[in-house]
């Protein structure tokens, strides 16, 4: 058995891997988190990994409060960028692979086709910029690195934007939901599975170089709001769901309008086959 580390383990993809680890028998995952391994301390990273010797790397610790961001621009940036740049020199130092998870809040959102890996990155949110940051050092310290963007995850664990539709429309009897920002919900039980098909891949072709940046989302494409009138429909809740602009729901952080990726390379790459988005939701409200 591989023993692949897993940072930040206790968080929404953390909790997503556990689940999806059970159809991956040739991992032994080691769950750490900021308790067991901070990874804004490259010290700590450094003595961690001589003493523990993981085969591989999947980071899912980051900071992910897109608003809170805005004013706590530093911890941030420690996080996003500084945790993930100790943890590529660290997996480069001991020659094993880093799996490093980021974002479609990279992108500026003004593209009307979906975004394709190659694409400029322009990031309009503090959260973005920093993930973007991370991103750059992960790839920049080894070429054969890995970086998934994802977006617009959920699940039953954690705090995510399904959880909380669910919550409030047992306390609403009306809600109102963004239209014009167009992306793809992600359950993060199928993004785990597709990072231990990458980590699969990459074990029984060590030779095939496979590192750069790869897109990975569920298939479809819809906004915010339709993604609520899902949660409404599968759930028979009752409440009121409206349609609204992004200027009558303010935010510190902008958002993109449009975020949807281009996920060809990611399955001719892996043969990774991916579920359509209302058929992962639909899975996912069984256990919310
Ligand atoms: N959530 C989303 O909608 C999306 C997320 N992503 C990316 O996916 C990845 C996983 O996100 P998700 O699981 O939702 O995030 P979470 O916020 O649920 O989990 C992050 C985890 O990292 C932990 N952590 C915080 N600081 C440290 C530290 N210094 N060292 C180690 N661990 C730490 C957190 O602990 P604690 O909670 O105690 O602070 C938490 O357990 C991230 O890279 C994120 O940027 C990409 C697109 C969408
Ligand atoms: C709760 C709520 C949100 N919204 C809007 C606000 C925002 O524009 C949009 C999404 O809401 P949230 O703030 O919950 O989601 P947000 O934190 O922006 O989600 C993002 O998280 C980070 C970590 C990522 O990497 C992204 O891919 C994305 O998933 O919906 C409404 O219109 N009505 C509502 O009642």
């Amino acid at each position: 058995m591989k023993n692949i580390l897993v940072t930040g383990g206790n968080g929404q993809l953390g909790h997503a891997l556990r689940k999806a680890a059970a159809a991956f028998p040739e991992f032994n995952l080691i769950y750490t988190d900021y308790d067991v391994l901070d990874i804004t301390n490259p010290e700590a990273v450094s003595e961690y990994f001589n003493t523990n010797t993981p085969e591989a790397c999947i980071n899912c610790a980051a900071y992910t409060a897109v608003d809170k961001a805005e004013t706590e621009e530093e911890k941030a940036f420690q996080l996003n960028f500084q945790g993930a740049l100790a943890l590529a020199e660290a997996c480069t130092a001991h020659q094993i692979p880093l799996l490093h998870v980021s974002t479609d809040y990279v992108f500026n959102g003004r593209s009307s086709v979906p975004y394709q890996e190659s694409d400029d990155t322009d990031p309009e949110s503090v959260y973005g910029s920093s993930k973007m940051r991370g991103e750059a050092a992960v790839i920049g310290t080894d070429e054969n690195h890995i970086v998934v963007r994802t977006s617009w995850l959920y699940s039953e664990f954690g705090v995510n934007f399904a959880k909380r539709m669910k919550e409030l429309m047992q306390e609403r009897p009306e809600l109102n939901v963004v239209f014009d920002q167009a992306g793809t919900p992600t359950y993060a039980v199928d993004l785990a599975a597709a990072l231990l098909q990458i980590l699969r891949h990459r074990m029984e072709h060590p030779e095939t170089a496979v590192g750069g940046v790869y897109h990975y989302s569920n298939e479809g494409v819809t906004s915010w709001y339709d993604f609520a009138v899902a949660i409404k429909e599968m759930t028979g809740a009752t409440t009121r769901v409206s349609p609204i602009t992004s200027d009558k729901y303010p935010t510190p952080a902008k958002r993109p309008s449009f975020s949807v990726l281009n996920k060809e390379k990611i399955k001719s790459t892996f043969g990774i086959s991916i579920p359509y988005w209302r058929d992962s939701l639909a899975e996912c409200l069984k256990h919310i």
